[in-house]
């Protein structure tokens, strides 16, 4: 079981010249939570990922993993603490079979790296290993790139758009693995997500950002029912798409 150190971030700002991507964002994942960043187009989810991840350098705040700063840090440092990420665009070795996929990136962790049969079977692609990664559907290939980001064992998973481009039955099956994921790891995860029924079935807690601004927080009911959330986010196609 993992211990129950968690992830924050308080007071980040990004700035992109005179463009202020994120205008002081709070935001925390306990281990074995399930939240979910949304917001709009250009809100600054991917921004706030790329911070978290040490992609992106905060003009301003911090991110703590337990009470240990990460200022500074290289990506790569990053995720050896324990802080892994998915990208928006899938990036596989398109000619390496899917169990030489998750091998590369295990490797990455030598000794007390997790096992690669695990890691296919808790991501459901186990009998898909001697594929080339080229050759998997698109929702396979958002399979095989948790289960190498799974590789580097993060303690948390911080997911860009996992469900983007599945069919409404792939959404369903990624739905019940993110949850069996969260059970039997403990891991925490951030979910950057524009599905509204993934988010709203698998998230605990939701996070919504407008403007790089976080514009409400709370549980998916809650959210739901937002007047400014809905107004600003979900808009009034979506709520007549709302089961
Ligand atoms: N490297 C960059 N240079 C300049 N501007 C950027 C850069 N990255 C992001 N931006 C701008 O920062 C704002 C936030 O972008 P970001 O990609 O974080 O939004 P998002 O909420 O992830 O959007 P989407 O849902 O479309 O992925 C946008 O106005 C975007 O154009």
């Amino acid at each position: 079981m993992m211990d129950a150190v968690r992830l924050t971030a308080r007071d980040v700002g990004v700035s992109f010249g005179g463009l202020v991507a994120l205008a002081g964002i709070d935001l925390d994942v306990g281990a074995g939570e399930i939240v979910g960043l949304i917001g709009s187009n250009g809100a600054g989810k991917s921004t706030m990922v790329n911070v978290l991840s040490g992609f992106q350098k905060p003009s301003r705040g911090t991110v703590f993993l337990g009470d240990v700063s990460l200022a500074g840090m290289p990506p790569h440092r990053i995720s050896r603490a324990g802080i892994v990420r998915t990208f928006q665009s899938v990036r596989l070795f398109r000619d390496l079979t899917v169990a030489e996929n998750v091998a590369a990136a295990v490797a990455v962790l030598g000794k007390g790296a997790p096992d690669v049969t695990e890691l296919l079977a808790l991501m459901g692609i186990s009998d898909l290993k001697e594929k080339p990664a080229g050759s998997l559907s698109y929702a396979h290939q958002r399979r095989l790139a948790i289960a190498r980001a799974l590789g580097l064992r993060p303690r948390f998973l911080l997911l860009d758009e996992p469900a983007a481009g599945m069919t409404p039955g792939e959404v369903e099956e990624l739905d019940r693995t993110l949850v069996a994921l969260r059970d039997q790891t403990g891991l925490g995860l951030l979910l950057v997500e524009h599905n509204m029924t993934l988010v709203m079935s698998v998230c605990e807690r939701l996070v919504v950002m407008d403007g790089g601004r976080v514009i409400a927080r709370g549980t998916p009911d809650l959210i739901g029912q937002d007047p400014l959330v809905r107004q600003a986010y979900l808009g009034p196609g979506r709520e007549r798409a709302r089961p």
